[in-house]
């Protein structure tokens, strides 16, 4: 945060790849390339990795390598690795694992909870107060989701007082971060400042992290906007890889590649270096075969 680098711009990347960008992926993808993928991401100046999700492996057959995938990365001492748990006993199961942070994952709409979830929303907060419990005995961190902050794939356009109300309750159960999703991706620079105006009313900026995925292509403008406007935390997936599950028709997280472009070349540090990103996005896409959505990776590969 920018606290810990006085007199320097510095926003923190959460690196949501090998978690939210692998979790779609059709063909399973192996533990050991999920294990590679992470300990690459640990060696390019990234403070926090979105390593894996405690959720039924009936929902997400991609992620039910959960356990193996946290205990195989090599764990360095400069990285956080979170792990989303929907409810008590992806909790248990995450700390059994060795999980040292965790992530709750609530919804601004009604629909897309249920969808995600299987429950309401008001329902998703009483699983959460209990994780949030659990974690404070144990002095686990735990990080807050809102998804469908700038619209729902079911409901659509979502009312900016409905994503506060849900992000105030997470930071008010004692989530030290909320992350305001662009699940589908189809916010716009005017929609994230409304949403923004209103969600900073009731929760501080610093508190604050935005999640775009680019399926408009509109998750830079996105993101500038909120930098803009006070925010200093952003995700981001390597190769732009990615998509939920359960919100069709939703592309990739914006990529950490571009993101990493454009925070640099406005002089915000990140203590990230970007030709190590894009040597990860090299690995990843080789290894799931397909070409990255990263357009600094594109335009890098072009020059050689
Ligand atoms: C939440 C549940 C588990 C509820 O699923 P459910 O079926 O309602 O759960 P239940 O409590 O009724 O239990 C049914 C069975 O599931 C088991 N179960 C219960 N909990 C767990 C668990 N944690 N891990 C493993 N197993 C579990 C439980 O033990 C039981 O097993 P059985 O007795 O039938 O053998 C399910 O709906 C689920 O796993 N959903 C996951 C959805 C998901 O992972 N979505 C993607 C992540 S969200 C996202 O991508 C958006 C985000 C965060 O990136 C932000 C953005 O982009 O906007």
């Amino acid at each position: 945060t920018p606290r810990n680098h006085p007199g320097k711009q510095f926003v923190k990347i959460v690196e949501v790849g090998p978690r939210d960008g692998l979790q779609n992926e059709k063909e399973i993808v192996p533990t050991e390339v999920k294990v590679q993928l992470i300990d690459r991401l640990s060696d390019t100046g990234l403070s926090v990795i979105e390593a894996t999700s405690f959720v039924s492996s009936k929902w997400v057959p991609q992620m039910a390598d959960h356990t193996e995938v946290l205990q195989g990365i090599r764990k360095s001492p400069n990285v956080r690795y979170p792990v989303l748990t929907p409810n008590m006993h992806g909790f248990q199961n995450a700390l059994a694992a060795g999980a040292t942070e965790v992530a709750v994952f609530g919804s601004a709409s009604e629909t897309f909870s249920r969808k995600n979830i299987n429950c309401s929303i008001d329902e998703s907060m009483l699983r959460f107060e209990e994780v949030l419990n659990a974690a404070k005995d144990q002095q686990i961190p735990v990080r807050g989701y809102v998804s469908c902050a700038l619209g729902c794939p079911h409901e659509g356009p979502i009312d900016p007082s409905k994503v506060t109300e849900v992000a105030k309750r997470l930071y008010e159960m004692g989530c030290y971060e909320v992350s305001l999703g662009d699940t589908v991706g189809v916010g716009t620079p005017g929609s994230m400042a409304a949403m923004l105006r209103s969600v900073t009313r009731e929760v501080p900026c610093r508190a604050l992290a935005v999640h775009c995925h680019d399926t408009y292509g509109q998750a830079l403008a996105n993101i500038l906007t909120a930098l803009q406007m006070g925010v200093c935390v952003v995700d981001s997936a390597v190769a732009g890889l990615g998509g939920c599950p359960y919100a069709q028709g939703s592309s990739g997280n914006v990529s950490t590649e571009d993101v990493l472009y454009m925070l640099h070349g406005m002089g915000i540090q990140t203590g990230v270096d970007l030709s190590k990103m894009i040597a990860v996005g090299d690995f990843i896409c080789h290894s799931l075969n397909r070409k990255t959505n990263s357009r600094v990776a594109q335009a890098r590969g072009s020059q050689l």
